[in-house]
């Protein structure tokens, strides 16, 4: 499918529009079936348009805001990306939103992996929107290089859910939606910043494996067009 690149001078510009973009999507999910979801990710990136879309005001009652991936850790760490959400886009307008978290308090990982997959089942597929980050090493979702269910997790057969990821790169131990998960989102959303970033998406659409860089999955196969967000 195909990509579209939205350049902004800064990254509080791209913030409020890619705010604006995103809180249309949603009202138009509502206006057409009553409710709508998204799936967000973390990370450092995007803490601007998190605070820029917890201001729209939308009918956030009926909206449905969920991660993209999530790392094992409790919301009490400063690794959580549920405490990110919580801090930046869960406020204001937006607090009145539903939250579902990728981490439960289970045994394992793997434990609440099931629990996620369980409980964000019942938001329907697909999601209105999705909201990808990319690492410097080309991973996106916990679609890490390496990662120990990385085939698993880029295999467009593999059913929508949320499944666990090890690799020598994520840190802790990975929650993450799947690619049949995100990829027909219908609006797809890749959202990244920095000089450095634009290089690494120069060489993803390069040619090489998925598995060297795995936002080349959605790059090459998502099933939606994908609008990729740069500022400087
Ligand atoms: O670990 C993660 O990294 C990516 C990229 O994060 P960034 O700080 O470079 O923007 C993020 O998209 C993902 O959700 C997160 O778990």
């Amino acid at each position: 499918m195909s990509t579209t690149l939205h350049t902004f001078d800064t990254g509080a510009v791209l913030a409020e529009g890619l705010a604006n973009t995103v809180s249309a999507a949603l009202a138009s999910g509502i206006a057409a079936r009553g409710t709508a979801s998204i799936a967000v990710s973390g990370g450092s990136t995007p803490k601007a348009f998190f605070q820029a879309l917890a201001k729209k005001d939308i009918a956030w009652d009926k909206v449905t805001v969920t991660l993209v991936d999530e790392r094992f850790v409790p919301p009490e760490s400063d690794r959580s990306n549920h405490a990110l959400v919580t801090a930046n886009l869960l406020q204001g307008p937006a607090a009145k939103a539903h939250f579902l978290p990728l981490y439960h308090a289970a045994a394992s990982a793997e434990d609440a992996a099931v629990l996620a997959s369980n409980d964000t089942a019942k938001i329907g597929a697909p999601f209105d929107v999705v909201v990808l980050g990319m690492g410097t090493d080309g991973h996106t979702a916990s679609f890490f290089p390496g990662g120990t269910q990385l085939s698993r997790a880029i295999d467009a057969t593999t059913p929508r859910g949320v499944i666990t990821m090890e690799a020598e790169g994520a840190g802790e131990p990975r929650l993450t939606f799947t690619f049949s998960s995100l990829h027909d989102a219908r609006l797809l959303i890749l959202h990244i910043e920095g000089e450095g970033k634009k290089v690494v998406l120069a060489k993803a659409e390069g040619p090489g494996d998925e598995a060297e860089m795995p936002i080349r999955t959605m790059l090459r196969r998502a099933a939606s067009p994908l609008q990729i967000y740069w500022a400087p």
